[in-house]
């Protein structure tokens, strides 16, 4: 009884948390920019379309346009949601050669004062870019990217279904 009288109490809590996220808010210049940013979401979600790349200020998109698109559709990074980040994973034959990859890249990393946010799995590592200060996708981000594809060639990275798995060999 106490348990379910728990969960009634969650579940309350959870709807009301979602109220306000739900809930377009309808009177300041600053709300109405919110609905069209939801508004839009919807759109591109239902007919799925991808993400525009979104540079930081500052950046020479005309330049860095054509470096990003050609990152996506020949190198294999997909674009984030939002269009400021760019992810790849990388497979490997051991987690050995995965943690060296990771390591190869922190090193470029603390060198170039720029820092992905990677994963490490047995026989794969996920890398993501993105610039946050100012926010959005800048050269840096592509340069380090174009740094985690050489370097993977290096250690010699394998085709997805070629990375090290869990449990035992087939
Ligand atoms: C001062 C320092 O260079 C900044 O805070 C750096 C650190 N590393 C960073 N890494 C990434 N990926 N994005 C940044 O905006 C960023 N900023």
């Amino acid at each position: 009884m106490a348990t379910f009288s728990a969960l009634r109490a969650c579940a309350r809590l959870s709807t009301s948390l979602q109220g306000p996220a739900t809930t377009l808010p309808r009177t300041t210049f600053g709300n109405r920019s919110a609905a069209v940013t939801l508004h839009q979401k919807s759109q591109r979600l239902s007919s799925n379309m991808p993400a525009a790349p979104r540079f930081a200020e500052g950046e020479d998109a005309a330049h860095l346009g054509p470096d990003v698109q050609s990152l996506l559709q020949q190198q294999g990074w997909a674009l984030d949601a939002d269009g400021m980040g760019i992810t790849k994973t990388f497979h490997f034959k051991t987690y050995f050669k995965a943690v060296s990859f990771l390591n190869l890249i922190a090193s470029e990393s603390a060198a170039k004062k720029h820092h992905p946010t990677m994963t490490v799995r047995i026989g794969s590592v996920d890398v993501h870019w993105t610039t946050h200060r100012p926010r959005g996708l800048t050269i840096k981000d592509v340069t380090l990217a174009r740094h985690c594809d050489q370097g993977a060639v290096l250690m010699g990275a394998v085709e997805s279904g070629e990375g090290a798995k869990c449990g035992p060999k087939p």
